[in-house]
């Protein structure tokens, strides 16, 4: 904090000069463009100079983020919030990974229509489709290029085959009888906090000991768990399961493809947002990318830790970020077919779900450690469990790795992962903490799916607070954490956007 507070005090001198200059070192990140001056620097020299002085200034510092509040991410065990889509590679040209794009038709297998979640074939000018030696997936195999996802061959590239074990991956089959469901927390063992709500009482009651585990049959196909127990300490509650060929191959290539056409359609021409955690946290990205910036208080939102459109436009390009993009129940068939196979399969309850969550990264980027819950809240808005499917395979690097408890899961196309984040008290287990390993080779995608306390809808939508940036509609936003945990992220949310029509959606299923 003390150095910040020195930063932004020598930067003061340069507010005289109130011109913002981004410098690239060397040659590594190619041309610039847009006017952006660049010198020539040598990286001994270098020096990131925010000049924002966010405390002189009376500019509140906020990170604009989705479901869990700042104070929380600045935690190790950081409160980790809502995430998007594998469009971009490596310094951020944004083009979106050479996965099938819908030409408009329904896709049999998902039923989903480019449309479905809201995207379109339209590419910007940031799609350059630069990636698409990384994928597995060639455009002539796009299934909605030909018309009917079931005359793809994917043999070759997506089915879920053995693979040689993770050496950190210890894995431990159980019963996996159909009529011996495991239930989770059977045994609540720490005392009651006097201090938790009746609310948090019955979430106890209604909600975690509902947690079933259980195998089950998908048309044709039976679907099994597998327990992974990896170094659990005795007191741990965290409980992971696997469950591969949870979805088709059709259904991963189906939901890559409707993502994908998300991303394009909503960076558009202007691109994101980008917000950072702090200023000092903005300088080391910088650092990373070989950037000096020098920036005044004109050039971040008011009242936030978002840089303006202009500025967003120029770093943009330097900056690495994994994609999340979303979609509700109601909004495609699929969401229905995918709700039920989960609740039959886990026992967690459709109406205690959120959005459906899918996320891409390009190569070399990951996701810091972080808990899906937050440690220390009696937050009512809070996740409990998580789902996670792999959409296609990683070659290289993309683990889900559970630090705490030494296990490491490799994305396999089709794989699920299910795992509870809070004990049968409702309190957020530290041992939950899990990291996305930077992907090596290839690129990886994921569906996600958090459950909540109660239902979704019922949580409301999140206070106004903190200010949002003036954007032009549907303006995606980048959200850089703490670097030293390292990651951004792409939404194509601010703030539960979609929350209003959550209800109308979900009444529509049925
Ligand atoms: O991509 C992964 O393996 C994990 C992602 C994750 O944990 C999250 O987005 O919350
Ligand atoms: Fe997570």
């Amino acid at each position: 904090m003390a150095k910040e507070r020195k930063d932004h005090s020598s930067g003061d001198d340069n507010l005289k000069t109130l011109k913002s200059k981004v410098q690239k070192r060397g040659s590594k990140c190619g041309k610039v463009q847009n006017g952006m001056e660049y010198r020539s620097r040598s990286s001994n020299s270098l020096v990131l100079n925010i000049t924002v002085c966010v405390l002189c200034c009376g500019i509140m510092i906020y990170i604009v983020r989705d479901n869990s509040s700042l104070d929380n991410r600045d935690n190790a065990v950081a409160a980790r919030k809502d995430q998007g889509d594998p469009a971009k590679e490596s310094h951020g040209t944004g083009g979106v990974m050479n996965v099938p794009r819908s030409t408009g038709g329904k896709n049999t297998e998902t039923g989903m229509d480019s449309d479905d979640l809201k995207g379109s074939d339209q590419n910007s000018k940031r799609d350059t489709g630069k990636t698409g030696n990384e994928s597995k997936i060639k455009a002539s195999d796009n299934p909605t290029e030909q018309g009917n996802v079931r005359g793809l061959n994917v043999d070759s590239v997506s089915k879920a085959k053995p693979k040689k074990p993770n050496k950190n991956t210890k894995k431990k089959t159980i019963d996996t009888k159909k009529s011996q469901p495991i239930v989770l927390h059977p045994n609540p063992t720490s005392s009651y906090n006097a201090r938790e709500s009746d609310e948090m009482r019955n979430f106890k009651a209604s909600t975690l000991k509902s947690l079933k585990i259980r195998n089950i049959g998908v048309e044709e196909r039976d679907i099994h768990y597998r327990e992974l127990t990896g170094d659990q300490p005795n007191n741990s509650s965290v409980r992971l399961y696997l469950f591969d060929n949870f979805l088709s191959s059709a259904e991963c290539f189906g939901l890559m493809n409707a993502h994908n056409n998300h991303v394009s359609a909503a960076n558009g021409e202007i691109g994101p947002i980008i917000c950072f955690s702090d200023a000092g946290s903005m300088r080391n990205y910088m650092n990373e990318a070989g950037m000096t910036l020098q920036l005044t208080e004109n050039d971040f939102s008011a009242g936030t830790t978002c840089v303006n459109a202009t500025i967003s436009n120029q770093i943009g390009q330097f900056i690495k970020w994994s994609y999340s993009t979303s979609f509700y129940p109601g909004e495609s068939v699929f969401s229905k077919r995918f709700d039920t196979r989960i609740e039959k399969a886990t026992g967690l309850k459709s109406s205690n779900g959120g959005k459906f969550q899918l996320t891409s990264y390009p190569r070399g980027v990951g996701y810091k450690p972080h808990t899906d819950c937050i440690v220390g809240s009696t937050e009512k808005r809070d996740r409990f469990a998580t789902i996670l499917v792999y959409l296609q395979d990683v070659p290289k690097g993309g683990e889900t790795v559970f630090s705490e408890l030494n296990i490491s899961v490799r994305p396999i196309q089709g794989r699920a992962l299910v795992w509870n984040n809070m004990d049968s008290d409702g309190k957020c287990q530290p041992l939950s903490l899990h990291e996305a390993a930077p992907v090596i080779r290839g690129s990886k995608y994921i569906i996600q799916r958090w459950y909540y306390y109660e239902s979704f809808y019922a949580l409301g939508k999140r206070s106004a607070e903190p200010e949002l940036p003036p954007r032009v509609q549907d303006q995606p936003r980048v959200s850089c954490d703490k670097y030293e945990q390292g990651s951004c992220r792409w939404y194509d949310e601010w703030n539960f956007d979609h929350i209003k029509e959550y209800q109308r959606l979900k009444r529509d299923l049925h």
